[in-house]
């Protein structure tokens, strides 16, 4: 930045008490007798002088606020620019031009990866926060830029002025919105990182959207946590979705209703997919599936949740490809948005659909599917359930994916976790570079 010093130099001057003035030969005092200005002419210019050199001298890059977690952000300069446009080509004509959030997480790495693979232009954004590992993010986004030539702008879904910069760049056709606070543990932490990230961002990027003409297409992550104490299997969902039993599901519950209102208002085409405990390779490590192999390698004890009773916990793990899979259906079948100049000018595209496996699968299950990959025998400790926002069982319903999407799940939780293992053996190994 610009040295203001010489150009403050002057305040030394003012007085502490007012009319004290020492005698002085500074510029001012010259041009005060040469042209015979006033003194408060000359403030006024020096004034306004300051107020030029903070706006205009500022440099390019911009910092997100920092709240609640650390996040980084850097952005900005025709360097940057030129990445982000590069970046945002698609092969042919046909491909969209997509601006993924959350694009160093775990699904969001995946699903540009795949969408840039296939010719579609990708931007990713992220901000890289430090709920976990923030090496891990950093070695995705490495990953994107040399195996697919996907570039991550470091930055932070609520900055509206990012948003708007990028959409000032780069003609985005779809949103893929995966950027979120996940996790229904840690919501009793931080519970107002689940209100910036979940709901906050969320606003904000739909905000920008609605303005931007023409307006994206919009899918992005909800959550089958949205069920809470729904009993009823499979989850449809025409099931209650009103009985959240963490303030993350809350949030992501929330994010459903938001949608819906900018979908009525301002004609912005909008899915929303419930993903059901994904898993798989540069996996989350606040997960079960990640961390219990961490500890079955370190011989460290793990805890396997059990309900009242000794019921059963169970899951409806659903493997990372066929997540990917989903979502490039729903953006490829996202209708267009029909609002423009901030204005709906027809009914839009409103979807809400699960994707899940189908095949719940016990959390005993899943501890003896790693024992056998691991060669390890686990030292479990069950422990009844705690009260901390999970629910004791999750099943979808995928009959909506299937009609909408096509979505056909093809990998059971012991070939995926086969995957997993040999990522994670590879990648803790030493072998940095593991492959995608
Ligand atoms: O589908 C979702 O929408 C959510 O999926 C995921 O939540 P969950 O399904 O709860 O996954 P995860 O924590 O891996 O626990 C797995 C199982 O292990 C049990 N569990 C957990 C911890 C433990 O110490 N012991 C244990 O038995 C636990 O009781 C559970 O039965 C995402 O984290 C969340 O962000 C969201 O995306």
């Amino acid at each position: 930045m610009t040295s203001l010093k010489p150009i403050l130099s002057h305040i030394d001057n003012i007085p502490s008490t007012p009319g004290k003035f020492k005698p002085d030969k500074s510029p001012l005092h010259y041009l005060h007798h040469r042209f015979r200005l006033p003194r408060i002419t000359l403030w006024t210019l020096v004034f306004l002088a300051l107020i030029f050199l903070f706006f205009f001298l500022s440099p390019p890059s911009t910092a997100a606020p920092r709240r609640g977690l650390r996040t980084t952000a850097s952005y900005g300069g025709s360097g940057w620019e030129n990445h982000v446009k590069s970046s945002a080509k698609p092969r042919s004509r046909a491909g969209h031009t997509v601006l993924v959030t959350g694009a160093a997480g775990f699904v969001g790495s995946h699903a540009s990866v795949a969408l840039k693979r296939r010719g579609d232009g990708v931007v990713g954004l992220d901000n890289f926060n430090s709920y976990y590992d923030v090496n891990l993010k950093k070695a995705r986004k490495s990953h994107l830029l040399d195996c697919a030539g996907v570039f991550v702008v470091e930055g932070d879904v609520n900055d509206a002025v990012l948003l708007r910069k990028l959409f000032g760049i780069v003609h985005f056709t779809h949103v893929l919105h995966l950027a979120a606070q996940a996790g229904v543990r840690y919501a009793m932490v931080n519970p107002s990182s689940y209100i910036k990230s979940n709901v906050d961002a969320f606003v904000n990027l739909l905000e920008v959207s609605k303005s931007i003409n023409p307006q994206p297409a919009i899918v992005w992550a909800s959550s089958s946590s949205v069920y809470g104490l729904n009993s009823k299997v499979p989850f449809s969902e025409k099931d209650r979705t009103d009985q959240p039993a963490s303030l993350y599901a809350a949030t992501k519950k929330a994010g459903e209703e938001i949608a819906h209102t900018y979908n009525h208002i301002y004609g912005l085409s909008i899915t929303g997919l419930r993903f059901f405990t994904v898993y798989g390779p540069w996996g989350r490590p606040d997960m079960a599936y990640f961390f219990f192999t961490k500890d079955i390698l370190k011989r460290r004890p793990i805890s396997v949740f059990e309900g009242p009773d000794h019921a059963t916990v169970s899951r409806d793990f659903t493997y990372i490809d066929d997540i990917v899979k989903g979502c490039l259906s729903a953006l490829d079948t996202a209708k267009k948005s029909t609002g423009s100049g901030g204005k709906k000018k027809g009914e839009a595209q409103f979807r809400i659909i699960n994707l899940g496996n189908t095949s719940p699968v016990s959390v005993n299950k899943l501890v003896s599917i790693l024992e056998k990959l691991l060669k390890v025998k686990a030292k479990k400790k069950v422990v009844l359930m705690p009260r901390n926002g999970d629910v004791p069982f999750t099943h979808a319903n995928i009959t909506l994916a299937r009609k909408e999407l096509g979505y056909r799940p093809t990998t059971d939780l012991e070939t995926g976790l086969q995957k997993f293992v040999k990522w994670y053996l590879d990648y803790y190994g030493g072998k940095k570079k593991s492959s995608w």
